[in-house]
């Protein structure tokens, strides 16, 4: 598909593995995005220090995700029920998107992206006729859309999560807010939480109802604010030491300097559309210091 014309914030860049990436250098923000997976590895408000986490170590390659940054998962999440063979998270971040639109407003820039079903996808383990279209607003706010059409001639459901992944000072000194009075599962525990998560050691819970966050980044003096719509619930999680040294893409010394918080319509929460039905799920950052 041809590149659409590009605004003089934005320019097509070859990046690491040859791929090719939109770099976006508006007024009030900086940005990465890859067509692989339409994957956003970062982003800067403008005076401000990198919000988002790359790993050192990530593979860059057609056959990988990407570790940091903005991963979609789509059309599943996590270990696929039926077929625990098929890719964690499902095809979206191992794809190429192609670009659709790159357009500038003031102090902001704008990247449309959009995914099509292939032969490929239509023999995986989610065989439908879809488009997922994908906006991402680079300024000194991050906007970030997801939205899925059902071109099928039947229901389809699927999950989706933005599993963003945030840059921090350190765990130890880093508490995520707007969590507490809300009931969250992991593989060894459920609950409620009881009080603001003070982050330390690995931590990967679901959160069915909660659709905002304050992640309060003392080291840095700033608040990073997320607020979602359309989605129902939110995954919080950080591998720890163990799990991030077991990690081939994970930067062994890493762990302490992220956090995911993932606006996420996952499990009971999946989307189901109708022939012709569309669904869209968005998160908007934003960041406070002090
Ligand atoms: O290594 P992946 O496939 O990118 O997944 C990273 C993590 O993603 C999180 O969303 C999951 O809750 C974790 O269980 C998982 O380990």
């Amino acid at each position: 598909m041809p590149t659409p014309a590009l605004p003089p914030s934005v320019r097509l860049l070859t990046g690491p593995g040859g791929l090719p990436l939109l770099r976006v250098s508006a007024a009030g923000g900086t940005g990465e995005v890859f067509l692989h997976g339409a994957h956003l590895t970062s982003w800067t408000p403008a005076g401000q220090s990198p919000v988002l986490w790359m790993s050192d170590a990530s593979r860059f390659a057609e056959n990988s995700p990407i570790r940091g940054g903005v991963p979609i998962c789509f059309p599943w999440f996590g270990l696929h029920a039926d077929h625990p063979e098929a890719p964690q998270h499902g095809f979206a971040r191992l794809s190429t998107w192609a670009l659709t639109e790159a357009s500038e407003h003031g102090p902001a820039s704008s990247l449309v992206f959009r995914l099509s079903d292939t032969e490929q996808t239509r023999a995986s383990v989610w065989p439908h006729r879809f488009e997922a279209i994908y906006t991402v607003t680079i300024g000194s706010e991050l906007r970030l859309e997801f939205e899925v059409v059902n071109l099928d001639t039947v229901d389809f459901s699927f999950e989706a999560a933005l599993h963003n992944y945030y840059a921090i000072g350190n765990v130890l000194s880093t508490r995520v807010h707007g969590l507490e009075g809300h009931q969250f599962f992991s593989s060894s525990a459920s609950g409620r939480e009881e009080a603001p998560v003070q982050l330390g050691t690995a931590v990967d819970r679901r959160y069915p109802t909660v659709t905002t966050a304050r992640i309060e980044d003392s080291d840095n003096h700033r608040v990073i604010a997320v607020a979602s719509d359309g989605s129902d619930g939110a995954v919080l999680w950080n591998p720890g030491p163990d799990k991030a040294r077991a990690m081939e893409d994970f930067s062994d010394d890493g762990w302490p300097q992220m956090v995911c918080f993932e606006t996420a319509n996952i499990g009971e929460s999946r989307i189901t559309l109708a022939p012709g039905e569309r669904h869209s799920m968005r998160a908007t950052v934003s960041v406070e210091t002090h």
